[in-house]
């Protein structure tokens, strides 16, 4: 598989307002984009979406978290949002044709061209339907290691009225992450492509050991390819 290499073209399309009003709008569809991916994995309440916020920050990323992009879709008055809330609720994993739709969705949306897909892929079949759907593997992946302890007690106490977070489906997360998830972390370590990240720490002090892996991969990998930036390869070799 050639990683990043879909055409990114402007497609039109045209829509009428309701005062008459013929609105067109160039909307961004993924054909030939010169895709940077990053997967952010790791346990519930290892900190994956507190650390998203600050990579997009600091590093420009679109930030897709394919559990909050599930709980938009649960809080629709449709089937799939059923079956999205129950799966949820029981810590289980929602089919990976759902969630890569999803994902596509949002992607085809956004003009950026680098993402960071955090909570996904979380089992190998989720890895499957990215690859074959989307075509694109990850420039690298995240891994955030952290005792199932401080995931328990972030969890518990975070307070944001999801209905996972309590202790039974904390119990049944925890179960699937590590039959389902970490095959996914192993398939990508055996590649080469994970960077392991000590998730105990202050969020600061987390964050400083992320930072590097971006600031390498943007040296390398992005800043060539902009115009005028040939000055970082030379700084950087
Ligand atoms: N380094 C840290 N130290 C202490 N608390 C943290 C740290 N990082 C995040 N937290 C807190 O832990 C809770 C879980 O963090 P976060 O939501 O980022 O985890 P997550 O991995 O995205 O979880 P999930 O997979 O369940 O969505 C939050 O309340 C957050 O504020
Ligand atoms: N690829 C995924 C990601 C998430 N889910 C479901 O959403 C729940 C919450 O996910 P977080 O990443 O926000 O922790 C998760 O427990 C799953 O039920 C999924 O099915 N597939």
């Amino acid at each position: 598989m050639v990683p990043c290499t879909w055409k990114f073209t402007k497609v039109f399309t045209t829509r009428i307002l309701d005062d008459g009003v013929i609105e067109e709008k160039d909307q961004a569809r993924i054909e030939d984009k010169n895709l940077h991916i990053v997967f952010v994995l790791g346990g519930p309440g290892s900190g994956k979406g507190t650390q998203c916020s600050k990579i997009v920050d600091t590093f420009g990323f679109s930030h897709l978290s394919a559990g909050e992009l599930l709980r938009r879709e649960m809080s629709s008055d449709t089937e799939i949002g059923a079956m999205i809330c129950d799966t949820i609720k029981e810590g289980k994993i929602v089919p990976s044709e759902v969630t890569v739709k999803l994902l596509h969705k949002h992607m085809e949306a956004n003009e950026n061209n680098k993402f960071l897909i955090d909570g996904f892929p979380r089992t190998d079949e989720n890895r499957v339907a990215f690859e074959q759907f989307i075509g694109v593997e990850p420039v690298f992946v995240l891994y955030f290691e952290c005792p199932e302890e401080e995931m328990v007690r972030r969890v518990l106490s975070r307070n944001e009225g999801r209905i996972d977070d309590n202790i039974e489906t904390i119990k049944k997360r925890l179960k699937v992450f590590r039959k389902l998830n970490l095959p996914v972390i192993n398939h990508y370590s055996a590649r080469g492509k994970v960077h392991k990240i000590n998730a105990v720490g202050t969020i600061d002090g987390v964050f400083d050991n992320i930072r590097s892996h971006f600031v390498a991969y943007e040296c390398f990998n992005i800043a060539p390819l902009q115009a005028g930036r040939s000055d970082l390869i030379h700084a950087s070799t």
